[in-house]
C-alpha cells in the first residue's frame, strides 16, 4: 500500500487540531507518515457547513477538502477519524466505514459505552481495527496499557479522575471561590467541555469512561447502563469550603473493580462494578493534586501491583495527540496487514447492579450543643447498621461551645451500602436537635 487516505469526520476543538496536523503537503504529516512507514493521506474532512469559516483551520487546509457528505467520505478512506460526537450520525457512519473495509479511530466515549460490543464487533468481523486512546483520559495513554500492557495480568480496580471539565469546576470553586456556572461557562470556552455541558457535570461523560475502562480492565462487556452514575451540582460552595477546612477536597471520581454483591436473583456474587460519584478525599491522596482539566487514573493490578497514569484530559491539542497515535498505528497496519488485538470480552463477569455500590460516607450536620444530641445522633446511625468511624464536633461560626447554642456535627462513617445511609439522613432529619443535614458525601481514602 503506497498510502493511507484518511476520512476525517469533525472538525471542532479536537479535530480542528487533528485537520492542521494531517495537512497535505504538511511537515507534520511528512513525520506521522515517517513514523507509520507509508504515506498518510488526508481525502476528506466531514463538515455540517462547508461554506463555515474554520478558525485555525482555514489557510492552512485546501477548503476543498471539506463535504457535507459525510456519508460519501467514509466509502473513500482507509482509516475514518471520528470526532463529531454524540451517539447518530456517528454509529452509522462508523459501521458504514466498517463495511467498506476501513479501520476507525474515535475518541467519542459516550459512543463507545453505548454501543461498543456492536461496533468492536463489527470492526473484528471486518478484519479492521477500531482504535480509541482518545476516548478517557484524553491524551493520557491509558486505553494501550490496559488493552495490551496489562493485557497479560489481572486488574483489580482502576479509579481515577477522568472528567477535565468537572475536575477543572471543583478545582475553581475550590481555589478561586469561583461559583458553579462561572466554572462550567469558562470550561466550555477553554473547550474541555461536550458539546452539551450536560453530560460532564451529571456524570454521563466519565460513566462513559468508567464503562469503557471497566470493558478493557475485566474483559467484560460493560455499558453506560451499568454504571451507578451522579455529578457534581448537589456540592456546594459550603461543601467545598468545608472541605478545605478539613484538609480534604472534593473530587468527581470514576471507580471501576471487582468486588462481590448481590444479583438481580438476591445471591451473593463475585463480579464487577462502575461507579461515578463526588467523593471527600484528604489533601494527602495524590488524587487531590490534580488540577484543571488534569486527569489521573490509578489502576491496581495483581502483579504489576499499582500504576498512577497522569496528564490531559482534555482540551483540542492535548487530544489530538491521543487521535494521532492511534492514526499512525493504525496506518501501520493497513501498510503490514496486521491487526490490534481484541477488545470483546471473552470473561463475562457478572455485572452488579448499580444499587449495589458501598463506600464510606461523610455527614455534616447541624445540631443543638446540648446534652444527649451526640448520643441520639449515633443511635440512628446504630439502628440502620451503619458503624461511624470518626466524630468531629464544632461550635458553629460565632456560636459559643456548651452554652445551648448550635454546633456542626461530622460523622465519617465505615463502608455502607446506600439504602443504609438515606434511612440514616430520613431519621436525622427528623430528630428535634438536628436543625438540617448540612451534606452527604462519600469519602475515599484516609479522609
Ligand atoms: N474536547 C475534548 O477535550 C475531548 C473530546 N473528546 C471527544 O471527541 C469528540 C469531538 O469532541 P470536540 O472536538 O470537543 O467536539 P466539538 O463539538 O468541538 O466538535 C464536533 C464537530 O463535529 C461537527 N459535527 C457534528 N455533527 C456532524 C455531522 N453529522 N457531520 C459533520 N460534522 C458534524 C460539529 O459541527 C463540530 O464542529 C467527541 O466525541 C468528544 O467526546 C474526547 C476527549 C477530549
Ligand atoms: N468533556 C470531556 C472531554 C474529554 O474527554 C472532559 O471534560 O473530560
Ligand atoms: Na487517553
Amino acid at each position: 500500500m503506497e498510502r493511507v487516505r484518511v476520512a476525517l469526520l469533525g472538525c471542532g476543538s479536537v479535530g480542528s487540531q487533528v485537520a492542521v496536523a494531517l495537512a497535505p503537503g504538511s511537515e507534520s504529516v511528512a513525520e506521522l507518515s515517517a513514523r507509520a512507514g507509508v504515506a498518510i493521506e488526508l481525502v476528506g474532512i466531514a463538515v455540517r457547513d462547508a461554506s463555515a469559516p474554520r478558525e485555525g483551520v482555514d489557510g492552512v487546509l485546501d477548503r476543498a477538502l471539506l463535504t457535507a457528505d459525510a456519508d460519501a467520505l467514509v466509502t473513500r478512506a482507509d482509516v475514518v477519524v471520528e470526532l463529531v460526537g454524540g451517539l447518530e450520525p456517528a454509529r452509522s457512519l462508523l459501521l458504514r466505514a466498517f463495511e467498506h473495509g476501513a479501520s476507525a479511530v474515535t475518541g467519542n466515549k459516550a459512543l463507545l459505552a453505548a454501543h461498543g460490543r456492536e461496533l468492536h464487533a463489527a470492526a473484528d468481523a471486518a478484519g479492521v481495527d477500531l482504535y480509541f486512546e482518545a476516548a478517557v483520559a484524553g491524551a493520557i495513554p491509558i486505553i494501550r496499557p490496559l488493552r495490551e500492557s496489562l493485557a497479560g495480568d489481572r486488574v483489580e480496580r482502576v479509579l481515577g479522575i477522568v472528567n477535565g471539565t468537572t475536575n477543572y469546576v471543583l478545582d475553581q470553586m475550590d481555589s478561586r471561590g469561583e461559583t458553579f456556572d462561572a466554572a462550567v461557562a469558562r470550561a466550555q470556552e477553554l473547550g474541555f467541555a461536550e458539546a452539551d455541558p450536560t453530560a460532564d457535570v451529571d456524570g454521563w461523560d466519565a460513566a462513559a469512561k468508567a464503562a469503557i475502562l471497566a470493558t478493557l480492565a475485566f474483559h467484560t462487556p460493560v455499558t453506560i447502563d451499568d454504571v451507578h452514575r451522579e455529578g457534581i451540582r448537589s456540592v456546594s460552595a459550603e461543601d467545598v469550603a468545608a472541605a478545605r477546612e478539613a484538609g480534604a477536597v472534593v473530587k468527581l471520581l470514576a471507580v471501576a473493580e471487582r468486588t462481590t454483591g448481590v444479583d438481580d436473583a438476591g445471591n451473593e456474587v463475585e463480579g464487577v462494578q462502575a461507579r461515578v460519584h463526588p467523593v471527600l478525599l484528604s489533601r494527602e491522596h495524590p488524587l487531590a493534586s490534580v488540577r484543571g482539566a488534569y486527569n489521573a487514573v490509578f489502576v491496581e493490578a495483581a502483579g504489576a501491583g499499582d500504576l498512577m497514569f497522569y496528564g490531559q484530559g482534555a482540551g483540542g491539542r492535548p487530544t489530538a495527540s491521543a487521535v494521532l497515535g492511534d492514526l499512525v498505528t493504525l496506518a501501520r497496519h493497513r501498510q503490514d496487514g496486521s491487526q490490534g488485538p481484541r477488545v470483546l470480552g471473552h470473561a463475562d463477569l457478572p455485572v452488579l447492579p448499580t444499587d449495589a455500590v458501598r463506600t464510606r460516607y461523610q455527614v455534616r450536620l447541624v445540631v443543638a450543643d446540648r446534652p444527649g444530641v451526640l448520643a441520639a445522633v449515633a443511635q440512628v446511625f446504630a439502628a440502620h447498621g451503619v458503624s461511624i468511624e470518626t466524630v468531629r464536633q464544632r461550635p458553629s461560626a460565632g456560636a459559643v461551645a456548651g452554652e445551648g447554642g448550635s454546633a456542626s456535627l461530622v460523622v465519617v462513617t465505615h463502608t455502607a451500602a446506600d439504602a443504609a445511609l438515606a434511612g440514616c439522613v430520613a431519621d436525622l432529619s427528623e430528630l428535634d436537635a438536628v436543625a438540617s443535614v448540612a451534606s452527604v458525601l462519600r469519602v475515599e481514602g484516609d479522609s
